[in-house]
């Protein structure tokens, strides 16, 4: 018999070798600055010679640093799945597959929001009985759950139409608010028709969330509603309550061309106060095994909220990886990037994160240890029970087929709260050895982690076409609070028994263990940072050197250095569709974040190992104000009130302009030749200066609502002029 073709098929990056070779010249130019900053260290009771000890320290991290993250560049791969072959192959054996969504608050995350990724989910192009739908709400909102009850009545439109017209995105919000696709050839009455009924199903919701209460009329549609009526339902207090809304094994439950509807699930999982509820990796576990009571599927693809389909061929492109018949069965998971629908022209947040997508977790990816990032991703079920990969672990699994399951929906109800009440985990393996591990706000990388340190692997894929989008923090406060929860999750593994070097020694590769600490080591970097932004300013106001004079040999390896990686990280942003100005706001960005955000994840992370702090979970908010809104569309920074992190972000915005500017009046009015000694450490302010524009202009210049409130120009003014005096030695 020949060989099966692969369904799937994996491609190294162009231009590796260039790439080592350059990296290499940049590494001999590193050392040489540290042995520059070795020998010309100013001997005790010198000038400067503290400065210089803290500046040697700072170059050692960044050195660090900068070669933990060459590993993410050394093996770049890119995955092709094949779906003919599947369809060819598997059409008529294809897996259960369970999709979970996760929400956890009907204000920060709308019910509408929500049940547009639903729906765009029920629509893949998948056999409906094979496909079921989970909504977690943490939340515990009736509203949620009216909505997830009127989005079951529109779906047997909305995939019928999706369906007939190879509609994309499967979001009805974001599929209206683009321009009909001419190439489809959609009846204008059909499109009108159906786009008239999501909008009066979207009026209802947002009215009644207007409203505040349902009407007993709409609660007696359901017998669900009793959950909310019977006891006393908050966020925090509730029993567990689990409603099969469809039940695709119900010949019945069709849409309105008469084919299946998948099935469509609600699941509150129980919350009482004194009950740790371990935040989304606690949904997640408990829908894990409300799941495999009522549909079992092999694979489950999990979603944030705000996640919603682009591609209707998702589900099948991920199943190439999965049955492969060679590499597929030691596949664990496969992680798409995260794509947003609400990012400006230059991206003044830096949300898009092109590089980290299209280089960095490509190729982490390449030592077979993708990230497990969160949301868009697929796993096999069998992974997340604790299993170890053996020979034949997914092998066969992939097309068992289920048992036949007699019990009732009732039945099927009951047993589901029980697995989705606070005391199921009490004494079990649940959040350490099995499902998704607790105790870490970012509980998805440990997870992977984890899952690969047992012998499994997973893919990356990262498609021209994005299979799933979602919504980018639009403040710089969202943003700031994501990050630093980010970090400090981060900084808390590298720190647990699960750090890389340590846990995933001899099981996973050294790029990968590496490639793990790109991210880990985020909070950390924040100190050399915070350093190189107060210090160098500083020496220049007191005319303390620090770099080497131009005339120097020692000045081309920092030229070089400096020029080199610049120009590079420009390069390779360009390539990665990335614009100049992206790219400029993307330096500012990583200023600002590990200034402030970053730092205080270090700092929590520190108090957490003392004993000090608890793990929390700080939400993102996916909706602003109208407001804020615009200010955030034509790309002017918010700010809006005054907080810590402002105040560290102003303070050294201004410390370094006085700097600046003294350092150009002493060089006009006294010495023109200093120039010679100062130009980097001149270059260094000056670009930080210009970076810095944005925070100026917030400061002295705008007047709207996003500004830097008057506390904190005070604050940033006298804290920085303060710090020109501290002697520097
Ligand atoms: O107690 C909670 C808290 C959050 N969530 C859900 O978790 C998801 C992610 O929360 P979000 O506030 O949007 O965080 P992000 O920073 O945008 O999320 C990224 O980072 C998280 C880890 O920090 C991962 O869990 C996410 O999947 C990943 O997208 C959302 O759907 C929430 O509804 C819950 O279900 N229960
Ligand atoms: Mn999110």
């Amino acid at each position: 018999m020949a060989e099966l073709q692969p369904l799937f098929e994996t491609k190294q990056a162009k231009g590796r070798a260039a790439f080592k070779v350059f990296t290499a010249t940049v590494f001999a130019g590193i050392c040489l600055m540290l042995v520059y900053r070795f020998l010309h260290n100013p001997r005790g009771g010198e000038e400067g010679r503290w400065t210089w000890i803290g500046m040697f320290i700072a170059e050692v991290l960044f050195s660090f640093y900068w070669i933990i993250t060459q590993s993410a560049r050394w093996n770049v791969t890119h995955n092709f799945p094949f779906i003919q072959r599947l369809s060819q192959r598997y059409e008529h054996k294809l897996p259960g597959v369970d999709v979970f969504v996760c929400t956890a608050d009907p204000i920060m995350e709308p019910p509408t929001l929500v049940v547009n990724t639903v729906l765009s989910v029920m629509s893949f192009n998948y056999p409906p009985e094979k496909l079921s739908v989970y909504l977690s709400d943490d939340g515990g909102s009736e509203f949620t759950f009216y909505a997830l009850l009127e989005a079951s009545h529109f779906s047997k439109f909305w995939i019928p139409f999706c369906k007939k017209f190879k509609v994309a995105p499967m979001s009805p919000e974001a599929y209206f608010s683009q321009q009909p696709d001419e190439k489809n050839v959609i009846q204008v009455e059909e499109w009108l028709a159906i786009k008239k009924k999501y909008e009066d199903m979207k009026h209802r919701i947002e009215s009644i969330m207007a409203k505040g209460s349902i009407s007993e009329e709409v609660r007696s549609q359901h017998k669900g509603f009793s959950e909310w009526y019977n006891s006393e339902v908050t966020k925090q207090n509730h029993q567990s309550i689990v409603q099969i809304i469809i039940d695709g094994k119900d010949t019945n439950a069709v849409d309105k061309e008469g084919s299946r509807l998948p099935t469509l699930v609600y699941m509150a999982r129980e919350k009482r106060p004194g009950w740790p509820h371990n935040f989304k990796a606690g949904a997640m576990n408990a829908l894990i095994r409300v799941s495999s009571e009522i549909s079992n599927g092999t694979i489950i693809l999990n979603l944030d909220c705000d996640m919603y389909a682009n591609n209707p061929d998702a589900v099948r492109e991920a199943l190439c990886f999965f049955m492969d018949e060679k590499r597929g069965p030691e596949i664990a998971f496969m992680q798409h990037p995260q794509s947003y629908n609400n990012i400006t022209k230059y991206d003044l947040y830096s949300n898009c994160a092109h590089v980290v997508h299209q280089v960095e977790l490509a190729g982490i990816g390449g030592y077979d240890a993708a990230l497990y990032c969160g949301t868009g991703r697929f796993h096999r079920r069998e992974s997340l029970s604790g299993a170890k990969y053996s020979k034949d672990c997914g092998e066969h699994k992939n097309l068992e087929a289920k048992e036949i399951d007699e019990r009732t929906v009732d039945e099927l109800e009951k047993t589901s709260k029980i697995l989705a009440s606070c005391s199921y985990e009490k004494d079990t393996a649940w959040g350490k050895e099995m499902g998704l591990l607790y105790g870490c706000p970012v509980e998805d990388i440990v997870t992977g982690l984890a899952v690969q340190c047992r012998g499994w692997k997973s893919m990356y894929y990262n498609p021209d076409r994005r299979a799933f989008i979602g919504v980018a923090p639009s403040t710089l406060v969202i943003q700031l609070v994501q990050f630093k929860r980010w970090s400090e999750g981060l900084f808390q593994i590298f720190f647990s028994k699960y750090c890389p070097f340590i846990y995933g020694n001899g099981k996973i590769k050294v790029g990968a263990q590496m490639g793990y600490c790109v991210y880990l080591l985020w909070a950390p970097v924040s100190l050399p940072t915070l350093y190189y932004m107060i210090v160098p300013p500083l020496c220049l106001l007191h005319g303390i050197s620090l770099f080497p004079k131009v005339s120097s040999p020692w000045f081309i390896p920092f030229a070089y250095v400096f020029i080199a990686r610049n120009l590079y990280s420009i390069i390779e942003a360009l390539n990665c569709d990335s614009t100049l100005k992206g790219w400029w706001n993307l330096q500012r960005m990583l200023v600002i974040r590990r200034t402030t955000a970053l730092f205080f994840g270090f700092v929590d992370v520190i108090l957490k190992q003392l004993g000090l702090s608890q793990t929390a979970f700080a939400l993102t908010a996916k909706v602003v104000t109208e407001d804020v809104l615009k200010r955030y569309e034509q790309e002017v920074m918010e700010f809006g009130s005054s907080s810590l992190m402002f105040t560290i972000i102003a303070t050294l915005a201004m410390l370094n302009l006085f700097s600046l500017v003294s350092a150009i009046f002493k060089m006009i009015f006294l010495d023109f030749g200093a120039l010679e000694k100062l130009v980097f450490k001149v270059i260094l302010c000056g670009l930080t200066v210009l970076l810095n524009f944005p925070i100026y202009e917030a400061l002295f210049i705008r007047k709207d609502k996003g500004s830097l409130p008057f506390s904190v120009m005070f604050k940033s003014i006298a804290i920085a002029s303060l710090a020109c005096l501290i002697p520097v030695n």
